[in-house]
């Protein structure tokens, strides 16, 4: 997508060495666009770690780069599984990063020691390559559900959508996932509005969504997590549209805490619940998505403490609760598939069902 006119991707090989990896450092937006020049697997680990990186197509994208600057270092048969873990341990919940990991692995294992790094960085740029373009022919695809409704309405009514978290184009490589569908509506001149949820507690709505949005021109309202039933009991949401971080083959949808409330909420007022995603986050050994998809849990920290820009414009974060209370962080929720409307994906819409998958992807 463009910034200020430019092309970007959420993460590019350094074109000044033909090594080194940049990404977005994604905790210091809205406020300061600040590229990050990561050299070693460890500085991408603790990218990922810390949500300087994050989006679940985008983390495994830049995991495999991360490989790559591991072998850099050391290409022997150890060093690489060891780093490969060292990787996939960085964040438990999206499968898209363990995926990525073992792509590479599976590309790299037969390849010789002195080859091993121009071979990671070609296939860590498949990745990214397919990630975009998955991402372009979802957007294609949610677009029909956005034109089906304008379509029963006088032309130029609103459509307003309701999308958690952010799954747009800086949660992937490029073009988003939820987001994609309504950036295509928007750039053919359909009137959309999205409702932005904060998405407490790291706020990816109010800091990267909003910032997304408002970037591409696209009209939309942060919202507070809590004000979206209320909403949708107003008839002021027409459809819901979310990015996940794990589907199961069974179609339970695993995305930011909360997205099962506001799947409840929608089911209760009849407002279509549509789920957004690449194959890549399809986890096909998985059934049960509540018993079985691990929940990160993450810090107490970002539920006591805030981020922000305080009145003098310096970025800081303040403490919201009293010292000492205990704070409990789970990061991520399993929506039932029973509560989903619809899967979006790179090969077109199916219910959120094994045999709706299986029909866009037989050879699965
Ligand atoms: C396109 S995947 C976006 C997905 O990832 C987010 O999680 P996080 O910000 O913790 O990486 C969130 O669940 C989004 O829906």
């Amino acid at each position: 997508m463009k910034i200020n006119g430019t092309p970007y991707r959420s993460v590019w090989v350094n074109e000044k060495d033909g090594w080194s990896i940049h990404i977005f450092d994604q905790t210091r937006l809205p406020f300061s666009l600040d590229i990050l020049r990561l050299t070693t697997q460890q500085e991408v680990a603790h990218a990922i770690r810390t949500m300087q990186v994050r989006g679940a197509p985008l983390i495994g994208a830049v995991a495999a780069y991360g490989l790559a600057l591991a072998l850099r270092q050391d290409a022997s048969d150890a060093a690489m599984e060891q780093n490969a873990t060292m990787l996939a341990a960085t964040r438990p919940t999206a499968v898209n990063l363990h995926w990525a990991i073992d792509r590479m692995l599976n590309s790299l294992r037969p390849v010789a020691p002195a080859d091993r790094v121009a071979a990671a960085y070609a296939e860590a740029g498949r990745i990214c390559n397919e990630d975009a373009a998955q991402n372009e022919a979802i957007g294609r695809h949610g677009l029909e559900l956005i034109r089906e409704i304008a379509k029963n309405r006088p032309a130029g009514t609103q459509i307003n959508l309701l999308t958690h978290c952010n799954a747009g184009w800086i949660a992937t490589v490029d073009w988003g996932t939820a987001l994609a569908p309504i950036y295509m509506a928007h750039d053919e001149g359909l009137n959309v509005h999205v409702w932005v949820d904060e998405t407490r507690p790291r706020n990816q709505g109010a800091a990267l969504t909003a910032w997304e949005l408002g970037s591409h021109g696209v009209p939309h309202t942060v919202i507070a997590d809590n004000a979206g039933g209320h909403l949708m009991q107003h008839g002021k949401v027409d459809l819901v549209i979310v990015g996940t971080d794990r589907v199961t083959r069974t179609g339970d949808v695993a995305n930011k805490i909360g997205t099962y409330l506001k799947a409840l909420a929608a089911q209760d007022n009849k407002v279509p619940f549509w789920v957004a995603l690449p194959s890549t986050t399809i986890d096909w050994s998985v059934a049960n998505g509540v018993t079985e998809i691990p929940i990160e849990e993450r810090a107490a920290s970002e539920i006591t403490h805030v981020a922000g820009r305080d009145e003098n414009g310096k970025q800081t974060r303040v403490q919201i609760t009293p010292d000492g209370s205990p704070a409990a962080n789970p990061a991520f929720d399993v929506t039932p598939a029973r509560l989903v409307t619809g899967l979006i994906t790179e090969r077109g819409v199916c219910p959120a069902t094994e045999e709706g998958l299986r029909s866009l992807f037989p050879e699965q």
